[in-house]
Order: structure tokens, then sequence, then C-alpha cells
């Protein structure tokens, strides 16, 4: 294995990823990285938690050293709580040479984010649909001049989602200048690869990960099939033997909607469990502020929609548990990935109903390996089964209280 300076990486790069208790490079940083300090376009697909973002990050930072000016580089990421994270990683990296980033998501104000733009920044982090607005709206900052240009889950900026960035993305493009260095990464770049391409034009470097199975060795792959009715009974139980059983313990909950988010974390609560939620129906501040608490370990549960499922690094997460069968396979590794990363061991937990089962053999098949019965001593739950549901009935009616007085407000 190569290490950061036979990469070309430079010295004060190397010290800093020391300090980051970074010291050797990961498959994807040490494929991914010389092409892009040679000037390529470069299209990398690696599994979750195996160092993308640095692999981005640190060939910026050393081609921003060389000629700093602003604005250098812009990256787009699907996520607000990513941008965070993405930039995160550029000031901690990138401190000794005075890195001036700026972080433009929905859900901040616009106008301080215009400020910060027309300051001219080296680096922009962004969601489509907020840089897009200031596109159209201002004419104080300029991209025209970038270096280059950063695709973050890539796949998921062109899908056409419950949030469809295609039409902020042409904005985007077309702002941005044809010569430039374009960078895409994800977990799952292959059912997108021929549009992807046309975004790197220039004969862009791919590489994947050479494995079968598409997940991380070290995570433990597990499921429970469950009647629908006592899916809940299942979740309160799982949780207890995890608190039981562990000291140090953090567990991040998917599910299928905003509602079910809230009334899930309503639920939680009432069995006293430190939860706390993150959906796309909150105020931006307090998804900041709840992802915080998370990440601090103050609250050891997090329960979350798709919003949660790329690309959050949180390294104490050891359980991921589906409450609902992911519909596609892609987002069954994004949110299983959420733990067991950077060689961390880890658990993943789905729920299956009878109704599922089709689904568990379709991610079983894309990602090359077998989901594992998890063992749960049926009594236990059954013992729980009916505080479990009247729990779950007065937390529903609760909820529609609050959702007629906020129709009302
Ligand atoms: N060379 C390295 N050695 C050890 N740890 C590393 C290395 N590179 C990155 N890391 C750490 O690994 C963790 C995961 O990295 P990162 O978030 O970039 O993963 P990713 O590949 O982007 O995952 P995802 O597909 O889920 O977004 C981070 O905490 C990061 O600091």
């Amino acid at each position: 294995m190569s290490d950061f300076s036979s990469l070309g990486l430079s010295d004060w790069l190397i010290q800093q990823c020391k300090q980051m208790g970074i010291s050797k490079p990961t498959q994807v940083q040490e494929n991914c990285m010389p092409p892009i300090l040679e000037g390529r376009d470069c299209m990398g697909c690696a599994k979750t938690g195996s160092g993308k973002t640095a692999a981005f990050v640190l060939p910026v930072l050393q081609k921003l050293s060389e000629d700093p000016y602003g604005i250098f580089c812009l990256v787009l990421t699907p996520t607000r709580e990513l941008a965070y994270q993405i930039a995160e990683q550029f000031r901690v990296l990138g401190k000794p040479m005075g890195l001036r980033d700026c972080i433009i998501v929905g859900g901040m104000d616009m106008i301080t984010q215009a400020l910060e733009l027309s300051k001219k920044p080296h680096v922009v982090v962004a969601t489509p649909g907020r840089l897009a607005d200031h596109i159209r709206s201002s004419d104080t900052f300029s991209i025209k001049k970038i270096q280059f240009l950063i695709l973050d889950e890539a796949d998921r900026l062109l899908e056409q989602g419950c949030t469809d960035f295609t039409k902020d993305l042409e904005v985007i493009l077309a702002a941005v200048p044809a010569k430039r260095q374009t960078l895409l990464f994800s977990a799952t770049l292959t059912d997108t690869l021929q549009e992807l391409k046309g975004i790197a034009m220039n004969r862009p470097f791919f590489w994947e990960s050479k494995s079968e199975v598409r997940t991380v060795e070290e995570l433990d792959q597990r499921y429970i099939l469950t009647p629908e009715k006592v899916k809940d009974a299942y979740l309160v139980h799982l949780i207890q033997k995890f608190q039981d059983e562990h000291d140090d313990w953090s567990i991040m909950i998917f599910t299928n909607t905003c509602k079910n988010c809230q009334i899930l974390t309503m639920m939680m609560q009432k069995f006293n469990f430190p939860t706390i939620s993150l959906h796309s129906m909150m105020k931006q501040k307090q998804r900041f502020a709840n992802l915080a608490k998370f990440k601090s370990s103050v609250f050891k549960i997090l329960i979350a929609t798709d919003v949660a499922s790329r690309g959050l690094d949180i390294p104490t997460v050891q359980v991921v548990i589906n409450h609902n069968t992911p519909g596609l396979p892609k987002i069954y590794i994004h949110r299983v990935g959420r733990t067991a990363r950077a060689g961390r061991h880890g658990v993943s937990i789905t729920l299956v109903t009878q109704y599922d089962i089709h689904l568990v053999h379709s991610i079983e098949g894309q990602i090359q390996a077998k989901l594992k019965e998890y063992p749960v001593e049926e009594k236990e739950v059954l013992k729980i089964l009916t505080q479990v549901n009247v729990a779950r009935r007065e937390c529903e009616i609760t909820w529609r209280q609050r959702e007629r007085l906020n129709w009302r407000r």
C-alpha cells in the first residue's frame, strides 16, 4: 500500500491528516488522488465509510495552496447536514493555509449567504436548490472561474426522487466554466454512470472498489421477520436490550415518512429512551441542533427519514435499524452504511413484514450478500406488545392534535 507522500501529497497536508488520525490512504484515496492531482476528471465509486470525502478534499487543498484564489472549488451535495460535514473537513485539513469556506444551504439566511459569497471564499459547499437561487437572484458573485466542480453523492443529485435537483443543476452547470476539473463520488454510482459521464466531460478516470459484496465486511447484516402490528414491540425490545447490554451505545433508526419519524420518536420518549429525530419537516436550526446532540451522545437514538441516510459520518453509531424495509437496494446500502465506518464493526437490523420479502431478495441480489436472521426471544416481545401498541395509539392521537393546531396557526 502506498503512503500519502508517494501519492504526491505535500508535507503540510500529510501533517494535517496525521492530526486527524489519518496516516495511510484508503483504497479510494490511493487510486483517485493521483489522477486528480494530474488534472484529470474523476469518478470514484467506493463503499460507505471508505474515506471518499478526503479523496477529493486533499487534492483540492493541495492545488488550492499552489495558487490560492476564490471561488476555486464548488462542492454540491444533496443534504444540508452533509454540506456542513464536508465544509468541516475542508476547514480542519485546510487550516494551515487559512482556508476560507462558505456553506450555501436552504433554511438559512439568504442575505448573510449572499454577503459571504461576495467575499470570494476559496471553497463553496452547497445544496443545489439554494445555490441555484443565489445564481438566479444575484450578480455579486461568480463561479465562472472555478477549477473544481465536485458532486458528492453524485447519483442522488441526478435522481428524480422526491427532491428533484435536475433543474437546479442545469442552472449551476450553465454558470460554471466548461474548462474545469469535475469529480464525482458515491457508494452507488453505477445506475447513473452515463449521465454522470456527461457532466465529467474530459474522459474521466473511473475507479470502483473491486469487491463483489457492496456493503463492508465489518457490517453484520440481520433481519427480523415480523407482522406489521408487532414491529414496534420488536423495536422497543431491541433498544431495551442494547441499553441493558452496552455502556456506550448509539443507534440510528430509519423510517419512511416524517409522520412515522415523529410518532416513533414520541413513542421511544414515552419509554424513556434518549431519543431525538431528524426529518425534512423540522426547522433547519432544530435539525442541526438535534444532529449535534446525537453526535455528542447526549441522545443515544436518532430516528430519521432518508434525509439522514447518505454520507453522515458519526463514528459512535454501532447499530442501524430499518423500521421499514427500504424499497430500493441503493437506499438500503446508504442507510446501513451509517455504521461500520472506517474499519469499525457495526450491526444493521431490518424489520421485514411478509409483504416486504421480495424487497429483501432484491436487496440481497444487489449487495451480493445474504441477510441473516437476528435471534430474538419472541416471548419477551409479546410481553410488551399491548403496552407498545397502546403507546402508539396515544402518540398518534397527540400527533393529530398537534397537526390540527399547526393548521389553525
Ligand atoms: N485514510 C484514512 N484512514 C483512516 N480514517 C480515514 C481515512 N480517510 C478518511 N477517514 C475517516 O473515515 C471516515 C469515513 O469517511 P467519509 O465520511 O469520507 O466516508 P465516505 O466514503 O464518504 O462514506 P459515505 O459513502 O457514507 O458518504 C471519516 O471519519 C474519515 O475521517
